[in-house]
């Protein structure tokens, strides 16, 4: 039997607490199969936080987070809670979490199944190959940047500012070497230095540090270009680091080259082993409380928990494996199935997926 390992749950809001319960149930299957061992705990987060203990990101779930080995996270937000203050947003716990923990790295892998290819807009030769990651930074930039309202001589004006300093850019762009060190070796850093002056910085800071790393072949690519040359050539591409905002965009686009936001799955990640795993999707208030969502993203960033906080790696595979199966197998949620009529819901999903876990 492993060593009991505390998992702390923020299933959150909208479909978070109905694909948080599926990932339950395969980490469940993989105690029995694999003699893992886990204890859960549950905390509130986002806005039934705020309905409950009138803020997104109690002390109480922090504490729980901070003790835990490892983050299980659903999705927050959702209309009910829009028109708060910015205090009272579940964006700001989201926001503050990542920061709280010192989550600076977020990885997002985007491999696309061969039997999916058809859930995709693109044509199949286009997408041959594809099998990319997105390191985006998480703890700086735009969001986290000074933001006010002011009187301007035409009436209101908003500024968000955005502040990057070479420590922050260091940290995540040596992250993303190393990991292409582990794959083909490609390196393509993203940003917009024709006009802003961070990413000036931050492409400065990439070949700064691309001596360290002989070889890796660096790409710099231009944010606006990225965002059409995933969608020409998807395959070129391999570890893609950018900064949070155009992250977090880039990584929304690929998704859709695996055939659904629903299949993406994420890890944040520290200096340590401990991180905080969660699919890259949001609550999906127009789907919630019907048990349609896709549970994929979620049970797949727990095969990322395994592999990258606890080096479980039979498991990991296991569970990537029972998915692939599973969708193999014809089987799918509403997100990526060609004929609606035909697709299953969220238990359903991911009980093929429990059944399909096996040594
Ligand atoms: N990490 C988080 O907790 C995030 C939270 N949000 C929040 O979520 C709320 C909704 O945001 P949206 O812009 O609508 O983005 P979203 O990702 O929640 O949904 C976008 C579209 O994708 C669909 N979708 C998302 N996940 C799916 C799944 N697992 N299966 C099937 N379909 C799925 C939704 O039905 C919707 O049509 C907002 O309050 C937003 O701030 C948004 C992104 C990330
Ligand atoms: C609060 C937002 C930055 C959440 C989001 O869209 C994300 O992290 O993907
Ligand atoms: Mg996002």
């Amino acid at each position: 039997m492993a060593e009991v390992k505390k998992i702390a749950v923020i299933a959150g809001d909208g479909i978070g607490p109905e694909v948080v319960a599926e990932a339950i149930k395969v980490m469940k299957k993989t105690e029995e199969v694999f003699g893992l061992s886990f204890e859960f705990e549950h905390g509130l987060f986002g806005g039934i936080a705020i309905d409950e203990k009138g803020t997104p990101l109690p002390e109480d779930t922090l504490e729980m987070c901070k003790k835990s080995d490892a983050v299980l996270l659903g999705a927050v937000g959702g209309p009910k809670w829009d028109n708060n203050s910015k205090e009272l947003r579940p964006e700001t716990g989201l926001l503050g979490i990542r920061k709280a923990l010192g989550l600076f790295s977020n990885i997002r892998p985007a491999n696309v199944f061969d039997c999916l290819k058809e859930a995709s807009t693109l044509k199949p030769e286009v997408l041959e190959g594809t099998d990319l990651i997105v390191v985006r930074e998480l703890t700086g930039g735009i969001y986290f940047g000074e933001k006010f309202r002011r009187e301007g001589e035409n009436g209101q004006e908003a500024v968000d500012t955005c502040v990057y300093n070479v420590a922050e850019i260091e940290r995540i762009v040596r992250q993303a070497f190393e990991i292409a060190r582990t794959r083909s070796k490609r390196l393509a850093s993203v940003d917009k230095a024709n006009v802003l002056e961070t990413s000036r910085l931050w492409r400065e800071t990439v070949n700064r540090l691309a001596s360290d790393y002989p070889d890796v072949e660096v790409e710099h690519v231009l944010v606006d270009n990225c965002a059409m040359q995933l969608l020409r050539r998807p395959s070129s591409f391999d570890v893609i680091v950018t900064e949070n905002m155009f992250g977090d965009i880039l990584s929304d686009e690929a998704a859709m080259l695996t055939g659904s936001i629903g299949m993406l799955s994420s890890a944040s990640l520290g200096e340590g082993a401990f991180g905080l795993y969660e699919p890259v999707h949001g609550s999906a208030p127009d789907i919630a409380g019907q048990g349609i969502a896709n549970p994929i993203a979620t049970i797949l960033s727990v095969a990322l928990m395994y592999r990258l906080t606890f080096g479980y790696h039979e498991a990991a595979e296991a569970i990537e494996r029972a998915v692939k199966e599973v969708l193999d197998a014809g089987h799918r949620t509403g997100d990526i199935a060609v004929d609606k009529a035909s697709a299953i819901g969220t238990t359903a999903m991911g009980d093929l997926i429990v059944n399909t876990v096996r040594k």
